[in-house]
């Protein structure tokens, strides 16, 4: 499995590029695709999954181009939008077999996959009760059923975790890890804490651009020593943001304990160990 970004531009009008001379290669694993709204990241999840084609530039599922042959991605791609809509009045089940006739999957095992895929995400309770009664959390894995049905090859969820509380966040984070076997997962987010306790890698992006990829450590490799904290006053807080990339800050009795990071740290100041929101605020600040 291997999924090559070459050069790849989504240009929506005149001056609007959504993606610019983007490059990637992903293996199989989960990718993390990490980026502040308006990065990029639906423009480049679309592309790949052949809802929509790149300007410029070659999207390849083990060097087929995908654009020339979009049937040979979809054969083997699960993907949940951003702006997944369920239908309110069918239930589970129902809408399940919609998207499986959708999908063009059938045959005699249509029904035993859809009941075990309505087990396995414990809906099967829920199953003959309309859609439009489930909550958030439950209408996500209605989401997940769909795109499994296929047994997908590449799983691409465009930022899934939107409108879910912590626990089903939590929960949402084991379903995928488990997932991931031989396949390609993509799961984009602008949530550090959504992705870093289960990508294999991370990619970075920012205003169309790949600002880093690899594994975690690779991506933390580029702040560290450069992270730091010290205790200033509130007055001092804006100064301090003009010269200094402020990660956090914490209330500590009439002052404030400020999480940083820069080249030299500022007198009093302790280093800390750097983690990936660290270098992933890092990284969208200075470019
Ligand atoms: N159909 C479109 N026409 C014009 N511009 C678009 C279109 N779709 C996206 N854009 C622009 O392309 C850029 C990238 O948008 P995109 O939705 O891919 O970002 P994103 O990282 O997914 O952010 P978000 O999380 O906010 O959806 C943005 O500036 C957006 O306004």
């Amino acid at each position: 499995m291997k999924l090559d970004i070459q050069n790849v531009s989504k240009r929506y009008n005149r001056n609007k590029y959504g993606l610019k001379d983007f490059f990637i290669t992903i293996e199989k694993g989960i990718l993390g695709l990490l980026g502040p709204n308006g990065a990029g990241k639906s423009t480049l999840l679309k592309m790949i999954a052949t809802v929509s084609k790149p300007t410029d530039g070659i999207i390849s599922l083990n060097k087929n181009n995908i654009a020339k042959d979009p049937n040979y991605m979809r054969k083997q791609l699960g993907f949940l939008p951003q702006d997944f809509g369920v239908y309110p009045n069918l239930n589970a089940y129902e809408f399940l077999e919609y998207m499986a006739a959708m999908k063009g999957v059938g045959g005699n095992n249509l029904k035993p996959r859809i009941t075990q895929l309505l087990e396995g995400l414990n809906l099967i309770d829920a199953a003959k009760k309309p859609i439009g009664s489930y909550s958030g959390g439950m209408k996500q894995r209605v989401g997940i059923a769909q795109v499994l049905l296929n047994s997908p090859k590449i799983i691409i969820f465009d930022e899934p975790t939107v409108g879910l509380d912590p626990e089903e966040r939590v929960r949402f984070r084991n379903l995928i890890s488990d997932l991931a076997n031989d396949s390609i997962v993509i799961l984009s987010s602008h949530i550090v804490s959504d992705i870093d306790t289960i990508a294999d890698k991370v990619a970075i992006m920012k205003n169309g651009e790949l600002l880093s990829h690899g594994n975690q450590e690779e991506i933390i490799l580029q702040i560290k020593d450069k992270v730091f904290e010290t205790i200033i006053s509130k007055e001092q807080l804006t100064s301090f943001k003009t010269s200094k990339i402020v990660v956090s800050t914490s209330r500590k009795k009439s002052q404030l304990l400020v999480r940083y990071i820069a080249d030299k740290p500022v007198e009093n100041s302790n280093k800390k160990e750097a983690n990936l929101e660290d270098a992933y605020l890092y990284l969208t600040k200075i470019n």
